[in-house]
């Protein structure tokens, strides 16, 4: 699950080289794996592929060779009408019997498919001229792109474009994604994505040790916590989620999931006035009633409520900042999403300097900037950034969630639909990742498995999805992770 960025891909690239697979062959793995991604993907059709002036163009000549070999009506069109001179590519380029033009828009014309050689991993500044005009003119045209690497102008590390960058309907890449494959806009630029073994062990990773990774049961699934018939409820930790006065359905939409998830028992702090709402609407779940923070302190004192939650439906201001800090007083392990990040909006400092390694952040790009300013970065590196700066583990939400720790470890959430775009479902993220940690999750696994268990839930349901949906059908993804895990589904232990 590793992403690797374009330098730790020529890492990889070279350590393969060292172990003798000259790069000649890697190239031609590389080139014959797009072709035959192609052929699975379309009938056979006038093809244009067009080839940039670094390897990445390499690769292109490759597949324009293997489809020819299959019958298929191939032009080669050169950027700046030259043959790339790097070795492995010149001599993929040698390769190539047929005849190569100069690249122009004008030869989309006679084409049913474009395929995208003109820059991979190497780009190295905005792209301009021919290159940007020819991208340009394809994305107004209705033909399909098959994207060798990345859709060229992207840049591989960030998922951002250089400039303009091509929109492909299918993208083939080698070994390991690189982080523009999971994050957007890249990844909506990549169409699907189909990863390639040419033949670089994965022992290469060893020396690299890359610090990102796409988000999988594979990651996390070891620390997942099962009961045991041994256990009891106390085992299985105790969740505190401090509700709010007047937005009471978002405490409770967090309560509901951490409950879902397995927590051993969960209790909501209620504001008295508004204790009788959180009574009458929560069964299996406690409500103990606040006047102040004296009260709220002799909640907390309970050191077997594990993880304390405050933020959903909190309420900006003085009273949740005041609570937040003393939750961190505690020294418990706390997950702070919503008002609890807002509420700091003007003083970050006081809340950046109190939180510590068992924290866990859960802005939306909106609450990230209010504690994190803003600046250009990707987002991948504003989350690591964020929890470096925390201390924390920091998630920052979206269709591409970052789930980032202190030491720089990130993995990038890929299983999110759309439908989670709706009021409250962060709440219940909230609460999953709650009661992943009361079970003894650390915080990073238990964020990034709350993130996919959510997200999966989610797609579960589907088109209508709305946030209390979300809980009740936790339990189904379970289900299938316990599976994976080896369990039978009638007893554990
Ligand atoms: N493991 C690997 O690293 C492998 C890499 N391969 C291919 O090699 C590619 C990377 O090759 P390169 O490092 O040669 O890089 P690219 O081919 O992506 O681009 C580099 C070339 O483009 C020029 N250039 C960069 N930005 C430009 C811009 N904005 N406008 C005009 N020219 C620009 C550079 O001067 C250089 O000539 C990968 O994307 C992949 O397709 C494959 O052959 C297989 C193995
Ligand atoms: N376009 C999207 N595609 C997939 N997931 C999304 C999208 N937009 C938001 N999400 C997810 O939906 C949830 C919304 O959380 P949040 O913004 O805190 O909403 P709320 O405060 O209403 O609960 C997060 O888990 C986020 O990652
Ligand atoms: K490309």
């Amino acid at each position: 699950m590793a992403l690797l960025t374009p330098a730790e891909m020529a890492q990889a690239d070279a350590a393969t080289v060292e172990r003798g697979v000259s790069g000649i062959e890697l190239m031609e793995a590389a080139g014959r794996a797009v072709a035959q991604a192609i052929m699975r993907r379309w009938p056979r059709r006038p093809v244009l592929v067009a080839c940039g002036p670094g390897n990445n163009g390499g690769d292109g000549y490759v597949v324009a060779r293997h489809l020819a070999a299959h019958g298929w009506s191939v032009m080669v069109g050169a950027l700046s009408g030259a043959r790339p001179s790097a070795p492995d590519a010149a001599h993929h380029a040698a390769l190539w019997e047929g005849v190569v033009q100069p690249l122009s828009v004008g030869l989309l014309d006679d084409a049913e498919l474009l395929v995208d050689a003109l820059f991979g991993g190497g780009l190295g500044r905005p792209l301009a001229g021919d290159a940007a005009e020819f991208i340009e003119a394809v994305r107004h045209r209705r033909i399909p792109v098959c994207a060798v690497d990345l859709p060229s102008g992207l840049d591989g590390s960030t998922g951002r474009a250089q400039g303009v960058a091509a929109r492909a309907d299918l993208t083939v890449t080698f070994f390991r994604k690189k982080p523009a494959h999971v994050l957007f806009p890249g990844r909506g630029l990549c169409g699907d994505i189909a990863l390639a073994d040419i033949g670089i062990p994965s022992e290469v990773l060893d020396t690299i040790a890359p610090a990102a990774f796409e988000n999988s049961p594979v990651l996390w699934q070891r620390h997942f916590p099962w009961p045991s018939l041994e256990g009891h409820k106390y085992h299985r930790g105790h969740v505190l989620v401090v509700g709010g006065q007047t937005m009471t359905g978002a405490a409770r939409l967090s309560a509901r999931a951490a409950a879902r998830v397995g927590a051993g028992l969960v209790t909501v702090a209620a504001p008295v006035f508004a204790w009788p709402v959180y009574a009458a609407a929560l069964e299996g779940i406690m409500v103990t009633p606040f006047t102040d923070m004296g009260s709220l302190h002799d909640i907390f004192s309970d050191s077997r409520k594990n993880v304390l939650v405050i933020g959903p439906g909190a309420g900006v201001g003085g009273q949740t900042r005041e609570q937040v800090l003393g939750a961190l007083a505690t020294g418990r392990r706390l997950v702070l999403d919503a008002d609890a990040i807002t509420s700091f909006a003007a003083q970050p400092q006081s809340l950046l300097s109190a939180l510590h390694h068992e924290c866990v952040l859960t802005p939306h790009e909106g609450e990230f900037v209010r504690l994190f300013g803003t600046d250009d970065a990707d987002k991948l590196t504003r989350a690591r950034e964020a929890a470096q700066r925390s201390g924390a583990v920091v998630v920052l939400k979206g269709a591409d969630t970052v789930i980032a720790a202190p030491d720089g470890q990130a993995v990038v959430n890929t299983n999110a639909p759309a439908f989670l775009a709706t009021g409250g479902t962060g709440d219940v993220l909230t609460g999953l990742i709650a009661g992943l940690m009361a079970q003894g999750m650390s915080p990073f696994w238990a964020a990034c498995a709350a993130t996919w268990v959510h997200a999966e839930a989610a797609t579960r349901f589907g088109p209508g999805l709305v946030s209390d949906d979300l809980p009740g059908l936790v339990p189904g993804v379970l289900r299938a992770l316990y599976g994976d895990a080896g369990h039978d589904g009638r007893h554990t232990g």
